[in-house]
């Protein structure tokens, strides 16, 4: 996942652009860009780093125009650590397109063959998003007739677009001189809404959130499928262009990638927590009795909801236990396993006297990789607590994410090809509890019934695109090169011991 905003105004978007990607900062914290459009000219400034490292005055200063689009980055295709990944991406023809992408390719490696081969257009990085941004060019070029652009060119080149690519795709795009293009894979995976202010600007962007905090009014979601095209008066353009569109959003969005405030596909993320706390106390009561448990705690920060919902079901005081340290930022969307592991307890310190002889029932909205529920228990333990017990709002992980989420490789998911014993004996609890696939998706599918059904990859193995096989998932792994921490001098990817390896 990344965060996308596109905005068309009649007045300076360099500043909106900036406050919008602050409000998605949760959605990628490696790198940062923003493009923006003045006459003919585009200018961009793009760099590694959290949005307010990466945008000094003299950076914002040179970004002039009403016209623009920024991306905050999460890597999961390509070299983390490039600063020629970050996005966003330009080529120079037709018009000069510069594409901000939110989503993984799963077809990226094939595609890029054939841009060679058959288009004759050269890759110069290993970012599946310069290959979209190439296929779209190519597309567009083959619309388009003469130097008028029409929003029926730009919809017929998103047609071919989602002929071509597979994967996920929430895209917002800079055709110089002509307008703003947002679009959205077939299946709707990643989210992209669309708002407009008081003074008329109108704004696409991966979450309502963005809208709320720049003073835009949510108008609507993008369509699975659909494109948008806004030319330079604010004139919205909008058709389907896919052949059989169907909703099914990524789960993990209302698990734990999204802001709780926002509403994405016509759901609130905070609603969806907390309907995962109310269906995860059900299955608490089944294992563990409780009146054998004294406190719940939270582990902060997206947690929150599901544990206080739970808490409450249960009629057990609900307590933080932690504290996070603002400064630290999410810890699993960090690239490499030796800076995720350092950062959990810089991140989190415990308060000694909500631990001290109570049995605690710590609840995180999922666990993953392992990295921060291991060492969360210990902590609990360390700061005097009887028994341990952890709960998590959503199911086991047991199958890699391959749409935009790092976490392609089994191996590296605690829960993969291990019992939940097996996961409890791993993170040193006296009891976890997790919840069922079935469970989770009906405590946030009941927030939507038109939506056609999820993206639960992750979680059941089922993979919406219907496209996906071992090969691909090991060829994007490979495609995922320069994850690792530099800083990190231990070989292993997962530090984690293997039960059936030992
Ligand atoms: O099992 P793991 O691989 O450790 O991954 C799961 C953890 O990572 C996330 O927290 P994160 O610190 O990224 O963000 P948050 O502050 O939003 O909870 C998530 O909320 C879990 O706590
Ligand atoms: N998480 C994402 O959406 C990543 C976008 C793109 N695949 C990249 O690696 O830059
Ligand atoms: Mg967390």
């Amino acid at each position: 996942m990344c965060g996308i905003v596109g905005v068309v105004s009649q007045g300076p978007v360099n500043q909106l652009i900036y406050d919008a990607l602050l409000l998605l900062q949760h959605r990628g914290q490696d790198a940062a860009g923003i493009v923006t459009q003045q006459g003919r000219k585009v200018y961009m400034h793009k760099a590694k780093g959290m949005v307010r490292d990466v945008f000094r005055t003299r950076n914002m200063r040179a970004l002039p125009g009403n016209v623009g689009l920024g991306q905050v980055r999460y890597p999961t295709a390509g070299n983390a650590y490039s600063e020629e990944e970050a996005q966003p991406f330009y080529v120079n023809a037709p018009f000069g397109i510069t594409l901000a992408h939110n989503g993984n390719l799963t077809n990226a490696q094939a595609l890029k063959t054939e841009l060679f081969t058959a288009d004759h257009r050269h890759i110069n990085t290993e970012s599946d998003t310069e290959v979209l941004v190439n296929v779209f060019a190519h597309e567009l070029e083959r619309t388009t007739r003469g130097v008028q652009l029409s929003p029926q060119d730009v919809f017929a080149a998103v047609a071919n677009v989602h002929r071509r690519v597979r994967g996920s795709y929430a895209v917002v795009a800079l055709v110089a001189g002509h307008g703003l293009v947002a679009f959205r894979d077939p299946f709707g995976i990643r989210p992209l809404c669309v708002g407009r202010g008081p003074d008329g600007t109108v704004m696409v962007a991966s979450e309502s959130v963005a809208l709320e905090g720049t003073n835009h009014r949510f108008e609507r979601n993008v369509a699975p499928g659909e494109c948008v095209f806004v030319d330079l008066q604010g004139k919205v353009h909008a058709a389907q262009c896919a052949e059989a569109p169907k909703l099914s959003p990524c789960i993990f969005e209302f698990v734990y990638l999204a802001r709780p405030d926002s509403v994405l596909d016509g759901i609130s993320v905070y609603q969806a927590r907390l309907n995962l706390g109310e269906t995860l106390a059900k299955r608490v009561i089944s294992t563990v009795p409780p009146h054998e448990i004294d406190v719940v705690i939270p582990i902060p920060e997206s947690s929150r909801p599901s544990a206080m919902q739970l808490a409450q079901l249960l009629g057990i005081p609900y307590r933080e236990g932690f504290v996070k340290n603002r400064y630290v930022g999410r810890t699993f969307i960090m690239p490499g396993q030796a800076v995720r592991k350092r950062s959990v307890r810089q991140k989190l310190n415990a308060i000694g006297s909500e631990f001290k002889g109570r049995n605690v029932l710590l609840v995180d909205d999922s666990i993953v990789r392992g990295t921060t529920s291991r060492e969360i228990v210990q902590m609990a333990r360390d700061a005097g607590a009887r028994k341990v017990y952890m709960a998590s709002a959503a199911p086991p992980v047991r199958f890699p994410n391959v749409y935009g989420i790092d976490m392609p490789t089994p191996s590296e998911l605690v829960a993969h090809g291990r019992t939940v014993e097996q996961v409890r004996e791993l993170i040193g609890c006296d009891a976890l509890i997790y919840q069922d696939v079935d469970g989770m998706k009906n405590a946030i599918g009941k927030l939507n019934p038109q939506i056609d059904g999820f993206d639960a990859s992750c979680f059941d193995g089922v993979y919406v695109t219907g496209d996906i096989n071992p090969e691909d998932i090991a060829r994007i792994n490979e495609a995922r090169v320069g994850q690792e921490d530099p800083l990190d001098v231990t070989t292993s990817r997962l530090s984690i011991p293997n039960p059936q390896e030992a």
